[in-house]
């Protein structure tokens, strides 16, 4: 998943440098091989503290129960997508750095009620992503700011419904 999750990143920036780190270093250096076959510019980290050092986005996504990402590591205005940690038992992010941050979800319900890391640091999520982009509320980009993704049964359902049009109706849309 992250390979293209990094590939939406980049479309969005002019300049980037995009740094991987995985427990197994052959895994990141096989990532950063594949994006480097694209023309995107990559490298390989020896820690998370490396990785995130001075970064403006950092993209977790892992299956760890225990945080990966610590406070300290992690510059102000920074922000984070956190992709791992779907259940109440899962953990990817340090509970201080969670308490730092301002929180942004996709479902509240969800984040509320699975994302392990919100649970613990019992911190209110902000916003729903769907109030920013209606405007209802603000971005706060020059803070410190987390979104926590689950994935909304929306997004299942209209996933479905692309892979059967294309094999069945040779139509993507
Ligand atoms: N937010 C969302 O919409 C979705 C979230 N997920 C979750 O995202 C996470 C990643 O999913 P995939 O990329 O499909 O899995 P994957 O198996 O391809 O990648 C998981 C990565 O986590 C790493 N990892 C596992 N335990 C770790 C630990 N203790 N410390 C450091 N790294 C560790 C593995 O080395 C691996 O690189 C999972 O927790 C999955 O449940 C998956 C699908 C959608
Ligand atoms: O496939 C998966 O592991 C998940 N999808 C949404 C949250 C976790």
């Amino acid at each position: 998943m992250l390979p293209n999750i990094l590939k939406k990143n980049v479309a969005i920036f002019i300049t980037y440098q995009i740094r991987i780190w995985n427990r197994n270093i052959e895994a990141a250096e096989k990532l950063v091989t594949l994006l480097i076959s694209e023309n995107i510019k990559a490298e390989v980290s020896k820690s998370v503290q490396e990785a995130a050092r001075d970064a403006d986005i950092i993209n977790t996504c892992t299956g760890a129960s225990t945080p990966i990402l610590k406070a300290d590591w992690v510059k102000a205005g920074a922000h984070i997508n956190s992709v791992g940690a779907p259940r109440p038992d899962f953990h990817e992010i340090e509970e201080d750095l969670v308490r730092k941050g301002i929180i942004y979800t996709d479902s509240r319900e969800s984040a509320e009620n699975e994302a392990g890391d919100v649970i613990k640091a019992g911190v209110p999520v902000f916003a729903e992503i769907g109030e920013v982009l209606l405007g209802s509320k603000p971005a706060n980009k020059n803070s410190l700011t987390i979104y926590k993704s689950l994935g909304l049964a929306v997004q299942d359902a209209v996933t479905a419904r692309l892979v059967y049009n294309m094999l069945y109706e040779n139509n993507p849309l």
